[in-house]
């Protein structure tokens, strides 16, 4: 069985009034464990592909499953704190690095959740390589590849089932890149499977890659997955 599994998608827009579907049929899995790359044309449906897995968008159609259950069986609250994507531009609120690593259980669908402790929070650090940032340093203080390893760690550490990464690593040069390359891959481990879209070369972190072109999606071999 597939950890997460969407069957015939299909997502609509407008456009001038007109509707428009960037994909209309498509379905893919993802396994335990695992790092899927997404690439494909800019324009092909990637990012909302990833919305409509996270059932961001409202006109979606077709089927996503997690360990089996279907994701009628979940409020969309439940379901997009379980499927988690984050964004190209991490989400900054002023105040601390802490401040910003709590902000998920600042929100009302998490409200009697016990957010993780101190000591919880500097192991994640430690793990992201982020030894020098404090947990009460200022989040505007923070480079750009400091802060999308934060988003990253704030994602994490609601202990999604599925990361799906909106390109965090474009606006990042190489060293930072491949510091979220290297911290995606630490973090996702058995119980968790991760979807990137990403517009760099391989950097040897996933697993898979899958290829969004006219509407189909199909694996690629790695030695193409740059092309
Ligand atoms: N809210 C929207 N309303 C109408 N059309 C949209 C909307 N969002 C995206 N589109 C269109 O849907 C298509 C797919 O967009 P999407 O952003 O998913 O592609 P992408 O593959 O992620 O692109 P890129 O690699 O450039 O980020 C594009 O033609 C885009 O213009």
């Amino acid at each position: 069985m597939a950890f997460f599994e969407a069957r015939g998608l299909a997502v609509s827009y407008r456009r001038n009034g007109v509707p428009f579907e960037p994909f209309s049929d498509v379905g893919f899995e993802l396994f335990e464990g695992q790092i899927a790359d997404l690439v494909g044309p800019s324009g092909s449906g990637k990012s909302s592909l990833l919305c409509a897995c996270a059932r961001l968008l409202p006109k979606t159609s077709g089927t996503l499953a997690l360990r089996g259950v279907d994701s009628k069986s979940f409020s969309p609250e439940e379901w997009r704190r379980r499927v988690c994507y984050v964004p190209q531009k991490p989400t900054v609120v002023a105040g601390t690095v802490r401040d910003n690593l709590l902000l998920p259980w600042s929100l009302r669908v998490r409200r009697g959740d016990k957010a993780p402790s101190d000591e919880a929070l500097r192991s994640l650090i430690a793990e992201a390589a982020l030894g020098d940032v404090d947990l009460d340093r200022d989040a505007a203080q923070l480079s750009g590849g400091e802060l999308a390893r934060v988003a990253l760690l704030r994602a994490f550490a609601t202990r999604p089932d599925v990361l799906l990464l909106d390109e965090v690593d474009a606006a990042l040069d190489a060293d930072s890149a491949g510091s979220v390359s290297r911290l995606t891959r630490r973090l996702v481990r058995g119980d968790t499977a991760c979807l990137r879209i990403r517009h760099r070369p391989p950097d040897g972190a996933a697993d898979r890659t899958l290829r969004l072109e006219r509407g189909k999606i199909a694996q690629v071999d790695h030695a193409e997955a740059g092309a």
